[in-house]
């Protein structure tokens, strides 16, 4: 049977890889929404190609510019509403969320709310809302499956087994763009140097938060969302080859990991064709080639956010919306180079000291501690 899809964030690096993976099974899947940002020249060509009922773009101006080079007429929208329409309005069966950042969360919202199944890339919704999400999926009977590779290695691993009999779960970190670097040669590194990620091709803002461990910190939080495990259960393991993407130790001491090579195209198709497996444009991995894997205790001193993860995680409540969002702001002025690398941490620790959580929030409390933490983040 044909499965409809709605992309958020389809010019994006999640996006245009979950594209190509439809486009080796047209006869498998149907695309029926297709939102963008601000590239719309990419956006053209995809919609072109895919050929959407609905499409969405950050801007009027932008959904005037689409609409004139486009052969037919699909529904055009714009901004933060339009977001949410293509998550909710198409007949689409699952949404694939590919947007960067917490404006991923309405739209999720309103595509559960609309009976729709999610493919989560866009981990920053769990973090700053995780109860909410969670609880609308499981109210509506909807499958939440993870795209973001070490939760499709647990998901994988996990077969189903049940949740009493995991011991710990371990998601491996690559280490980023810095791994080799001491804490104070981060004085003063660059934009370029941190957008290097050692083993993936992904956005600027993951490639950042990869390079100052606020990535691991997020996906620590995302797996207590998904898995329904405490903190103390969920460890974090330096693996700088990025061919382990994640493993499960089960009560009878059995540990089972999910290999391969670092190729987003793997997780994407699995969370669109689950639960069954089909052929790939990746290669095999050749393990005898490789010779050997490396693992390093992760060092909460040297990245330092992996502590403040944990930290909000524990506390619960608004502090990872907290998290998120003040990393979120941080992270855009690092990008445009208004402070340095090792501020983009002070600025979160910052927020996160002056936050007062608030427990059990409601959307409005979220988007208001959302907003609030963005607002810290922003001010030297
Ligand atoms: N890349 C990866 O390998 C992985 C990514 N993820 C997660 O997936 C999500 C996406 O990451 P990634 O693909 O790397 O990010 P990119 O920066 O490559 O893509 C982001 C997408 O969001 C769109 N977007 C940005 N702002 C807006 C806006 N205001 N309105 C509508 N759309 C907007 C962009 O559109 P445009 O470019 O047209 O402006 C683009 O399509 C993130 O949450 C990330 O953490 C998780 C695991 C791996
Ligand atoms: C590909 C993927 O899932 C990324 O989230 C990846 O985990 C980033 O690599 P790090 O291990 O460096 O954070
Ligand atoms: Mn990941």
């Amino acid at each position: 049977m044909t499965k409809r899809i709605a992309i958020l964030g389809s010019t994006g690096s999640i996006g245009t890889q979950t594209l190509d993976v439809i486009s080796h099974y047209p006869e498998r899947f149907q695309v029926t929404a297709l939102a963008g940002g601000y590239n719309v020249e990419l956006l053209a060509e995809q919609v072109r190609q895919f050929r959407p009922k609905l499409v969405s773009v950050a801007t009027r101006e932008l959904a005037e510019q689409l609409k004139a080079t486009l052969p037919y007429s699909p529904r055009i929208v714009y901004g933060a509403e339009g977001l949410v329409e293509s998550a909710a309005a198409s007949d689409a069966d699952s949404v694939v969320t590919a947007v960067v950042g917490s404006q991923g969360l309405q739209p999720t919202l309103a595509a559960l709310e609309a009976g729709k199944h999610i493919a989560l890339a866009n981990k920053e919704t769990l973090v700053s809302a995780g109860h909410l999400v969670m609880s609308l999926a499981k109210e509506r009977g909807l499958s939440i499956l993870p795209v973001d590779s070490e939760h499709s290695a647990i998901f994988q691993c996990l077969n189903g087994e049940p949740r009493e009999r995991i011991r710990r779960i371990t998601l491996t970190a690559s280490g980023g763009s810095f791994r080799d670097k001491t804490r104070a040669e981060l004085d003063g590194v660059t934009v370029e140097q941190a957008l290097k990620h050692p083993n993936w091709s992904m956005g600027a803002k993951i490639t950042i938060d990869s390079a100052t461990m606020a990535n691991k910190g997020l996906e620590v939080m995302e797996a207590h969302w998904l898995y329904e495990l405490p903190y103390d259960r969920i460890d974090v393991l330096i693996h700088p080859e990025s061919i382990i993407h994640s493993f499960v130790e089960f009560e009878d001491s059995s540990i089972i990991a999910q290999m391969g090579l670092p190729d987003m195209r793997v997780p994407i198709q699995y969370a669109l064709t689950y639960p069954d497996r089909l052929p790939t444009p990746v290669g095999s991995l050749n393990l005898a080639e490789l010779g050997k894997l490396h693992f390093r205790e992760m060092d909460q001193e040297r990245y330092r956010m992996m502590r403040y993860a944990y930290e909000a995680g524990r506390i619960g409540g608004t502090a990872p919306t907290v998290f998120n969002a003040a990393n979120e702001a941080a992270v855009a002025r690092f990008l445009r180079g208004e402070i340095s690398f090792l501020q983009i941490e002070e600025l979160v620790e910052r927020a996160l000291e002056r936050h007062a959580a608030i427990f059990n929030p409601g959307l409005e409390a979220i988007l208001e501690a959302d907003a609030w933490a963005r607002g810290e983040a922003s001010q030297s």
